[in-house]
């Protein structure tokens, strides 16, 4: 692809779409050509979201509908799907035959099997093909097939906050049989822009909430992940939190490890897989992350620590959920798919 690849954000007045064009407005390769909101066609982007004034294209560019032969006509090369799960794979599709890739944020494509998106979405997958085709697109783990690709399922939020730390650990055969148990907190953010009597300010602040316990419809994928990373089926439980902050994610998992595992190991393995990875911030051990550290930037920050008295490997990440938890790590894809500088676009601190 050539220095400057013309993009376009579907679904951009949510709040993974605005983090996009804030990555994207001032990213050195992508030209924004097209911003879709149903709500919003016709309007003027910067009008609305007046943070955005004076910056590129923000003044000129309005809002459309987003249908393809629209977006067609813009020339645009390749759409981010910043829409809810179940309505990215309607427009995935046509897309891709008008032969534009798609970076697709939502759950819609993360899944390799179309009996397992049953079980979890609660009907058929509208499109299984696609679901062999789609790539889980975790840079970190999977970047020779994100750039081959040209429909990329980036990962859900919680799940790369989990799965950052655990994959080094079960590829290197560390960990213990022992079912993970994993603790998240969100903030708010993570539920999106939709109007919701439950996410109104009056029911979120001064209150933390589990919800969607047990089987948070992440748990499919994270499940899917893991297994191909440890070579066998990974017991999991996992209880979301909500918490009254904009945004953030701060995860701990509870694993046993092999007898003899020493913590300096389990150090060792993610030093040894994250080198050279720009965007996954390794604290050491008994350091504890904090989600102030990574909120408006790419970066997952990870820590570990043992107790001894419990026999518990304890792993500690945090990450914006917008950020690396969706559209920061959708334009890291972006960049590799169009073989751009691994961090173009990203260095925001
Ligand atoms: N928020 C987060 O932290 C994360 C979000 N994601 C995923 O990213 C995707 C977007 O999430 P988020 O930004 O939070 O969502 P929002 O609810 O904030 O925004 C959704 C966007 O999609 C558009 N939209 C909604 N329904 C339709 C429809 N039927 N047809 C076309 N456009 C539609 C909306 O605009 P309009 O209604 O005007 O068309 C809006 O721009 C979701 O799949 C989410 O799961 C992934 C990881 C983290
Ligand atoms: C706080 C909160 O509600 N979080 C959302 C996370 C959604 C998300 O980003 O995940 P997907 O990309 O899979 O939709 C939730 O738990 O459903």
């Amino acid at each position: 692809m050539s220095d400057s690849v013309k993009v376009a954000v579907l679904g951009a007045s949510g709040y993974s779409g605005i983090e996009l064009l804030r990555l994207l407005l001032r990213h050195p390769n992508a030209e924004l050509v097209a911003v879709t909101s149903r709500t919003l066609a016709g309007k003027a982007l910067s009008a609305e979201f007046p943070r955005f004034r004076g910056v590129g294209v923000a003044d000129s560019l309005k809002f459309t509908n987003p249908d393809t032969e629209t977006l067609k006509a813009t020339g645009a090369e390749i759409a981010f799907l910043a829409l809810p799960h179940g309505v990215s794979v309607e427009y995935a599709k046509g897309l891709l035959d008008a032969g534009i890739k798609v970076i697709d944020l939502s759950a819609d494509f993360r899944l390799r099997s179309a009996e397992l998106y049953k079980e979890f979405y609660d009907h058929e997958h509208p499109a299984p093909d696609l679901l062999s085709e789609a790539v889980y697109a975790l840079p970190e783990v999977r970047a020779d097939d994100i750039k081959k690709a040209r429909l990329i399922a980036c990962p859900g939020c919680y799940p790369t906050s989990i799965l950052v730390p655990l994959i080094p650990l079960l590829k290197a055969g560390l960990l213990g049989d022992a079912p993970l148990s994993v603790s998240s907190m969100s903030g708010a953010s993570g539920a999106g822009r939709k109007e919701s009597v439950p996410l109104l300010f009056c029911e979120v602040q001064n209150s933390v909430r589990t919800y969607s316990v047990p089987k948070h419809r992440h748990l499919s994928e994270i499940g899917q992940e893991l297994e191909i990373a440890a070579g066998h089926p990974v017991k999991l439980t996992f209880v979301p939190h909500l918490v009254p902050t904009h945004s953030g994610i701060c995860t701990t998992i509870f694993a046993s490890v092999k007898p003899g595992v020493t913590l300096d190991q389990v150090g060792e393995a993610l030093q040894t897989f994250y080198a050279g990875q720009p965007f996954v911030r390794l604290l050491g051990a008994n350091k504890s992350p904090d989600t102030k550290n990574v909120v408006g930037t790419n970066f997952v920050d990870v820590g570990w620590a043992y107790d001894a008295r419990a026999g518990q490997l304890i792993l500690m990440s945090v990450e914006d959920n917008i950020g690396k938890g969706a559209s920061g790590q959708a334009v890291q894809n972006f960049n590799l798919v169009c073989g751009f500088e691994p961090t173009a676009g990203l260095m925001n601190i």
